[in-house]
């Protein structure tokens, strides 16, 4: 028998219990034991329900506990999940966890941690929700050099941008549609501003290059600035706009970026709606390969947190090699990055052609006093000087390749 705990039971922790319960029996199997829950940590009590009599407040009382051998942190947030799991780790505890936000700042350290104590530190689900990314990047795809990896990788803006689109539905709505189906971060802005697409993006650079990407050094814009009007010229050039984080090996170096890209319907991600991700991964000896699946939501995310526990079942005395260590890794300037610009603004044609040359004119029927445009391929910071010099841009979104 494995004993474990959960720290946290909410929407992922207790469904890490219902995934456990359901399907005990092929786990076990799979496993090559049982898993029983024997602990669940949380702020509150959960009277009537079946985990209430293993209900515990203090941390300690599972560091303290030899029979416990793998925790589950499904709390969120770095402190204070940093302290708690680095405590498990200590005690020779393996850990698996949900939460990108601590693997994204703590992930070298922990991993290092965990191979110095032969233990496991595991966060499939930190990434993707349900898709599988984070065991083939660190075991599927390792004879490859990975030279772009590009994804949607924010369940809830995927889901919003969809229900936007496609029933035309308000932003403050949609949002809390996501919400309540359990899809956003406790501070939902961590969504909508791009910023848990940014730790994501992070965490897959950093196991493809082996070294630490500070997430606060990519360029991150998220989709609150998107607009009902932007959608209608999405819709005038047959193109969908989607919330892609990507990294790419340049031979300067790792680029990344997270913006909202106008995609057209030859684009592998275009089809990728409502809470469903995608990750687009090149290998240089590979190719092209596609990950695709629920990007967040209870079941799924859980499925991949009890993957990881049945993996350390298997490796109880040993510690599965993961590549990354806390060398900085310094990002390409995103300046330095070439895009095709959509652009509205109130400026007129003349104006338009006289600073960015040849254009594509986009009118929209019934939308009047501006004028859209996209642009040929130029550097960001080539753009940004002749956005400034143009003066009334109403929004500018990049377009996909
Ligand atoms: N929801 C999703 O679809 C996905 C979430 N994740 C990640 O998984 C993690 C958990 O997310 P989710 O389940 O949605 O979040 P929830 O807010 O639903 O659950 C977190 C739980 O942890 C409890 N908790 C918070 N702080 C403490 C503490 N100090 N001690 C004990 N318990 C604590 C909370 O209690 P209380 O409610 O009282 O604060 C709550 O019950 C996050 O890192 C998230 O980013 C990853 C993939 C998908
Ligand atoms: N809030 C996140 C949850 C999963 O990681 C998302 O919407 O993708």
């Amino acid at each position: 028998m494995i004993k474990i705990a959960v720290m946290g039971y909410g929407t992922i922790g207790s469904g890490v219990v219902e995934v456990l319960a359901t399907n005990k029996d092929s786990i076990a199997k799979r496993a090559g034991d049982e898993i029983e829950v024997k602990y669940v940590l949380d702020l509150r009590d959960f009277p009537g329900d079946p985990i209430e009599d293993k209900v515990v407040h203090d941390y300690q009382t599972i560091v303290n506990d030899p029979e416990v051998s793998v925790v589950v942190e499904t709390m969120g947030g770095v402190e204070p999940a940093y302290t708690f799991v680095k405590a498990m780790l200590e005690a020779g505890k393996h850990v698996t966890t949900s939460n990108k936000a601590l693997v994204a700042d703590k992930g070298a350290e922990l991993i290092a941690l965990a191979k110095a104590k032969n233990v496991n530190f595991l966060f499939e689900a930190s990434v993707g929700g349900g898709i599988p990314i984070i065991r083939p990047l660190n075991s599927c795809l390792t004879a490859d050099e990975i030279e772009e990896i590009t994804g949607i990788l924010n369940g809830t803006t995927n889901y919003m941008m969809t229900k936007m689109s496609n029933e035309g539905l308000e932003f403050e709505d949609v949002l809390k549609d996501a919400q309540e189906k359990g899809y956003a971060e406790k501070d939902p802005s961590a969504d909508i501003e791009g910023y848990d697409a940014c730790r994501k993006i992070a965490i897959l650079t950093s196991l493809v290059c082996g070294q630490q990407v500070d997430f606060n050094d990519i360029h991150t814009e998220g989709i609150t600035k998107i607009s009902a009007t932007d959608i209608k010229y999405a819709k005038q050039m047959g193109r969908v706009i989607k919330l892609l984080a990507s990294s790419k090996k340049t031979e300067n170096g790792y680029s990344a970026m997270v913006a909202p890209f106008l995609l057209s319907p030859e684009h592998p991600l275009y089809n990728v709606n409502d809470v469903f991700n995608a990750i687009f991964v090149h290998g240089n000896v590979l190719g092209d390969a596609m990950f695709y699946g629920s990007g967040a939501g209870k079941l799924p995310t859980a499925s991949a947190v009890v993957a990881d526990i049945v993996d350390i079942a298997k490796h109880l005395n040993r510690n599965i090699l993961i590549e990354w260590s806390s060398k900085k890794l310094e990002l390409v300037d995103y300046k330095k990055a070439e895009n095709v610009f959509f652009v509205r603004t109130t400026a007129d044609k003349a104006k338009i052609e006289s600073i960015f040359g040849n254009v594509e004119f986009v009118e929209v029927e019934g939308i009047t006093g501006e004028i859209g445009f996209v642009t040929t391929s130029m550097k960001e910071e080539t753009f940004a000087t002749k956005a400034a010099e143009l003066g009334n841009v109403l929004s500018v979104i990049r377009v996909g390749k």
